[in-house]
């Protein structure tokens, strides 16, 4: 079956991944390309309407920045924002000049001329009955000139032409970011452009989008087998909930316990899949090939990159025991995708090695199977729900396939392991009690192999610390640390350290994302 679908074109904004959440949001399929593709994809990917990102450069300085001229020429609707209405005006025949007046943040909008893109839709009126809006600025440049056909169709202060439109062509363009939650309407706005304007249905669903992609994986495979890394992660969790529907037997999922996992993890995740959903698990124990090769290494690069050499390793070592094993799946979600996509646009530092990524040996003669790729997190959890996984193991907090291995600072040990496991059990117990865990988008307890005095039934002790760790978080690539109130904080500090001999202190970390990463390592 195939969608309506939007293109957006990214000029290396911030936030254009918030552009393409915000049409998925209105059940409109889309995806998110570098701004320069070529004028045969975008022709192929057909799209119904176009929108082109914000962008950090001046139409004026990068002139190579432009939109690929089809896209004024395919007779679909094109939105522009911010840097994307810029060279829209450019590129048509108007003018961008750098404005005195900056803005950075909120703003007021007038909307004036009655445009399909704003009509009916304010935050409040003037005494004139214009629509006034709330949005979200952030430029130094302005259109001073419109191109021929345009009119003008929104105003700020500092900004005469903060939205500008020729609705015979079906062009529009806003200087504000309606993506961004600051701009109150910002999702009202979307959901014009891409239903009213382009006129998009709704028919990006996650319950209907199962029976499509059962097909598309019983024709990929055929009488194949696939195994699949299972971590009883949400990812994973879920791709192998899907691959299992469309094939069944076929299927073969690999638990490893790399004695890196948290407490009875193992039990959990043998008895949801094999025992209630029916799906083949083969639990692999290799505690001691994980342990042995991280023993002595203490540098965190090191470390992921050994974790992650094992786990190809082990899944090799199963995939030879099944004769008709010739694919390797993996729950690769669409963020992944375009966080390493490696575009014109991105210049992201590497951070951290994480396991799952750039790992697959060439020996491997494995196809990948990769049936998540196009989806984002929330709706890989819609999509578990619907395949009727728990909720408790949908809404689960990820945990990296690290795990434990970057909680513990420096070397690995299992007497660390062993105290860690425990202390980090008592702090998502008592957070669930306390109502917490649906507050918050992850939470942790790390191991600080540093010891410390304190004293205890009058005695001293010289023993261990454990840091809490606890964030909120949309995308996980920021993050604030959760609020956590004191009482909770006390009780589970108290119980820590009464019930796990060997622990003395417990610390609560307040560093937000950035500058702090969330794991310690
Ligand atoms: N203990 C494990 N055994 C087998 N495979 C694993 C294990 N840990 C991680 N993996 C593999 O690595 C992949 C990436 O891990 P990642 O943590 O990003 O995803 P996830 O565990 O599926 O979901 P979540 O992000 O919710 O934790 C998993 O999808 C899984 O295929
Ligand atoms: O599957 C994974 N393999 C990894 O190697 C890895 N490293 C970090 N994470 C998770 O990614 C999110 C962001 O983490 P950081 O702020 O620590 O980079 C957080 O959710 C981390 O738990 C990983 N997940
Ligand atoms: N956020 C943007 O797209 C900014 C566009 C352009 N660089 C400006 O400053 O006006
Ligand atoms: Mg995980």
């Amino acid at each position: 079956m195939s969608h309506q679908k939007i293109l957006v074109l990214d000029f290396g904004s911030q936030v254009a991944q918030l552009i393409a959440r915000r049409v998925r949001e209105q059940q409109v399929y889309c995806e998110l390309h570098p701004f320069d593709v070529s004028e045969a994809f975008i022709r192929e990917y057909a799209p119904q309407g176009i929108i082109l990102s914000g962008g950090p450069n001046s139409v004026y300085e990068a002139l190579e920045w432009q939109a690929p001229q089809v896209v004024f020429e395919l007779g679909v609707p094109v939105l522009g924002i911010c840097y994307g209405m810029q060279t829209m005006a450019e590129q048509l025949g108007g003018k961008v000049e750098s404005s005195a007046q900056r803005e950075f943040g909120y703003a007021e909008m007038r909307a004036h001329g009655h445009s399909k893109l704003f009509e009916g839709i304010q935050d409040r009126s003037n005494d004139q009955g214009h629509g006034l809006l709330d949005v979200w600025m952030s430029h130094g440049d302005k259109v001073t000139q419109l191109p021929a056909g345009f009119k003008v169709i929104g105003s700020s202060a500092s900004c005469p032409v903060a939205a500008m439109a020729d609705e015979e062509r079906g062009f529009y363009a806003v200087q504000f970011h309606p993506e961004v939650t600051h701009t109150l309407k910002g999702k009202d706005i979307i959901a014009r452009f891409v239903h009213r304007i382009c006129g998009c249905g709704r028919d990006w669903k996650m319950p209907d989008y199962i029976g499509e992609a059962v097909e598309k994986i019983r024709a990929q495979v055929g009488d194949e087998e696939v195994i699949l890394g299972l971590s009883g992660g949400v990812d994973s969790s879920v791709a192998a909930a899907l691959i299992h529907r469309a094939i069944g037997d076929q299927l073969t999922c690999v638990f490893v316990d790399n004695g890196l996992l948290r407490l009875n993890e193992a039990e959990q995740v043998m008895q949801t899949f094999a025992r209630s959903l029916g799906v083949k698990v083969i639990h692999v124990d290799a505690t001691e090939q994980f342990m042995g090769h991280l023993k002595g290494v203490s540098d965190p690069e090191q470390k992921r990159k050994i974790i992650g050499r094992e786990f190809v390793e082990v899944f090799q070592t199963e995939a030879k025991k099944l004769p008709k094993a010739r694919w390797l799946a993996q729950g690769t979600i669409y963020p992944d995708v375009i966080e390493s996509a490696g575009a014109k646009t991105g210049k992201a530092h590497a951070i951290k090695s994480h396991h799952n990524v750039g790992g697959l040996p060439e020996t491997l003669n494995l196809k990948l199977l990769e049936p998540l790729r196009d989806l984002f997190k929330d709706e890989v959890r819609e999509l578990g729900v619907a395949l009727g996984l728990p909720h408790d193991m949908v809404y689960r907090h990820p945990f990296p396939g690290p795990g434990l291995g970057v909680r513990i600072l420096g070397e690995v040990k299992k007497e660390y392991a062993d105290l860690l496991r425990r202390a980090d059990a008592i702090f998502i117990d008592e957070l669930r009690a306390a109502d917490w865990y649906d507050k918050t988008s992850q939470a942790f307890a790390v191991f600080l192999p540093v010891k410390s005095v304190g004293v205890m039934g009058d005695g001293r002790t010289y023993e261990y610390v454990v840091a809490l760790r606890a964030v909120q978080t949309q995308d996980f690539m920021t993050a604030h640390w959760a609020e956590l109130p004191h009482s909770l904080l006390g009780k589970v500090s108290n119980r820590i350290i009464n019930e796990v001999r060997g622990i003395n202190r417990v610390v609560y970390d307040i560093s937000g994302k950035p500058p702090a990463t969330i794991e310690w390592e």
